[in-house]
C-alpha cells in the first residue's frame, strides 16, 4: 500500500532519508508516526531507522548527537529539528525483563521490525510513500487489534513494559486486544515489578488520558495486571466502578490521580503515599492534595470562597471534572470560575496592606503581625471586608485588641 500525500512532517524529514540513501544505505520512518499517520491521527515525533550503522550515520551529518549510541541511537539536528535515527538492530538476552543483555546492529529492516512489541507499531514508511507491512500491521490496524509481533509471550518476557504499552494504545485508539496477546499478559503480568515504577507512571497516566480509557481498564483489570502496580491490589473494586463510570478520558495527570484518590477514598497521608511509591514530583503531590479537597466540597455542596480562592483557577476546573466523572457536580465549571474571578483578591501578595503598613501603625513584629494578615486575606476573600489599606488597618487593630 503507498500514502499519496505524506503528512508534512516527514516531507520536513526527507533530506534525513535522501542523504543515507545516497550513500549507499536504506533508511525509513517507523514506529508511533507510521501507525499514527495511517490513524489519520496527529503525529508527534518522527523517528527513523537505518542500515547504516551509527559511526556511518555520523560520517554523513555535520551536526549529531550521540542520544542512545550504544544501542544504536543518533540525533541529526542538520534540519532544525533533531530526528533521532536507530540502527536496524536485533536485541538479545532480556535477563532484567527490560533491556537487553545485547543489541546486535544488523542490516535487514525485516530482522529490525521483528524485534518490535506490536504488529501496528512494526509498520515502516519510505518517502515515496509506500508501506512495508511484514506482520499484517495493516490488517490489524483495519481490525482495530493490538498485537504482539511474533510469540506475545516472548515480547513481554524482553520488555514487561510493553503489557502496561498494550493496554495503553487500547484506551488511546480504541483497540480491541488480540486474544493470544492478552493470554500474554496474562502469564506474565508479574513481570511488571521488575520495571521502573518511572516508567510504568507514564503509561500508566497515558491510559487514563485517552479517550477510551475503559477499554485499557478493562485488560488491566480482567488480566490482574493492576495489581503488580504500585499500591493498586486492595482497590479491585474501585477500579471496576471507575471502569463503569469512566465516560472519557481525563484532561490531566492531575486529574488522573485526583480522581484515584477519591474513588479510594484516601486521606491526606495516603494520597501523599501513593503518590509517593508511584514516584511523582513534588509539585504534582501537591496539586493532587488541594484538588481532592475541593472536589470534597464540590460533592458536598459546600463549596465557599476560601474553598475557591485555596484551590485556585487551574484546579477548580480539574475538580469539578472528576466530581463530574464521579457524577456527582451540580456546579456547572462556568459559574465556578466566574465565582473565584469575582474574589477580590487571588492571591495574598494582593492585599491592598502590608506587614510594613502594619509595623508603620505600630503592631509589632512577631507571631500577632502574621496572624493579623491571616484575619485581613480570609476576611477580604469572604467578602466581609473591602480590599482598602485604611479599612484594613483599622480592622486589623481592632482585631488584635480584641485578641489581646
Ligand atoms: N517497549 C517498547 C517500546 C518501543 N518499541 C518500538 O519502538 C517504537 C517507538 O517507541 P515509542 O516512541 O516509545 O512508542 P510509539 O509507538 O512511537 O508511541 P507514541 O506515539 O506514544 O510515541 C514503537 O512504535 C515500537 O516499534 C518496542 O518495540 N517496545
Ligand atoms: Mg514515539
Amino acid at each position: 500500500m503507498r500514502i499519496e500525500t505524506l503528512p508534512e512532517e516527514f516531507v520536513k524529514a526527507q533530506p534525513i532519508i535522501d542523504t543515507i540513501e545516497a550513500a549507499g544505505y536504506e533508511a525509513y520512518y517507523v514506529g508511533g508516526s507510521v501507525r499514527d499517520t495511517l490513524l489519520n491521527l496527529p503525529i508527534h515525533d518522527v523517528d527513523i531507522a537505518t542500515s547504516a550503522y551509527p559511526e556511518e550515520v555520523k560520517s554523513l551529518f555535520k551536526r549529531t548527537v550521540d542520544t542512545g549510541i550504544e544501542h544504536g541511537t543518533v540525533m541529526i539536528l542538520d534540519h532544525g529539528t533533531g530526528y533521532e535515527t536507530t540502527t536496524f538492530r536485533t536485541e538479545s538476552g532480556y535477563q532484567d525483563y527490560r533491556r537487553p543483555d545485547s543489541v546486535k546492529f544488523v542490516r535487514s529492516l525485516k530482522e529490525d521490525l521483528n524485534r518490535r512489541d506490536f504488529t501496528i507499531n512494526a509498520l515502516a514508511l519510505k518517502t515515496d510513500g509506500t508501506i512495508i507491512d511484514y506482520f499484517d500491521g495493516l490488517g490489524d490496524l483495519k481490525k482495530h487489534r493490538i498485537r504482539a509481533v511474533g510469540d506475545p509471550e516472548k515480547r513481554f518476557n524482553e520488555d514487561a513494559l510493553r503489557m502496561m504499552r498494550a493496554v495503553r494504545f487500547a484506551s488511546q485508539l480504541n483497540f480491541d486486544i488480540d486474544a493470544d496477546t492478552i493470554a500474554g499478559i496474562e502469564h506474565h503480568g508479574r513481570l511488571l515489578t521488575k520495571i521502573a515504577v518511572e516508567r510504568i507512571h507514564v503509561e500508566f497516566v497515558k491510559m487514563l488520558l485517552g479517550n477510551w480509557p475503559a477499554k485499557g481498564l478493562d485488560v488491566f483489570m480482567n488480566t490482574g495486571l493492576y495489581q503488580y502496580c504500585p499500591d493498586f491490589e486492595p482497590y479491585k473494586d474501585q477500579f471496576n466502578q471507575l471502569r463503569s463510570q469512566l465516560t472519557s478520558g481525563l484532561s490531566n495527570e492531575t486529574a488522573v490521580w485526583t480522581l484515584l484518590a477519591v474513588t479510594f477514598e484516601l486521606s491526606s497521608k495516603q494520597v501523599n503515599q501513593l503518590l509517593k511509591d508511584w514516584k511523582s514530583a513534588n509539585q504534582l503531590i501537591d496539586d493532587v492534595q488541594v484538588a481532592v479537597k475541593a472536589v470534597h466540597a464540590i460533592t458536598t455542596q459546600t463549596v465557599d470562597a476560601w474553598t475557591l480562592y485555596q484551590t485556585g483557577h487551574d484546579l477548580i476546573a480539574i475538580a469539578n471534572e472528576v466530581a463530574g466523572q464521579l457524577g456527582d457536580s451540580t456546579y456547572p465549571t462556568a459559574d465556578l470560575l466566574a465565582q473565584y474571578d469575582a474574589l477580590q483578591i487571588h492571591a495574598k501578595r494582593a492585599l491592598a496592606i502590608t506587614g510594613q503598613d502594619l509595623m508603620a501603625a505600630g503592631i509589632k513584629p512577631g507571631p500577632q503581625l502574621g496572624q493579623a494578615l491571616n484575619y485581613l486575606e480570609r476576611q477580604v476573600v469572604e467578602g466581609q471586608l473591602n480590599n482598602q489599606k485604611v479599612g484594613l488597618l483599622t480592622a486589623a487593630i481592632n482585631y488584635l485588641n480584641e485578641k489581646a
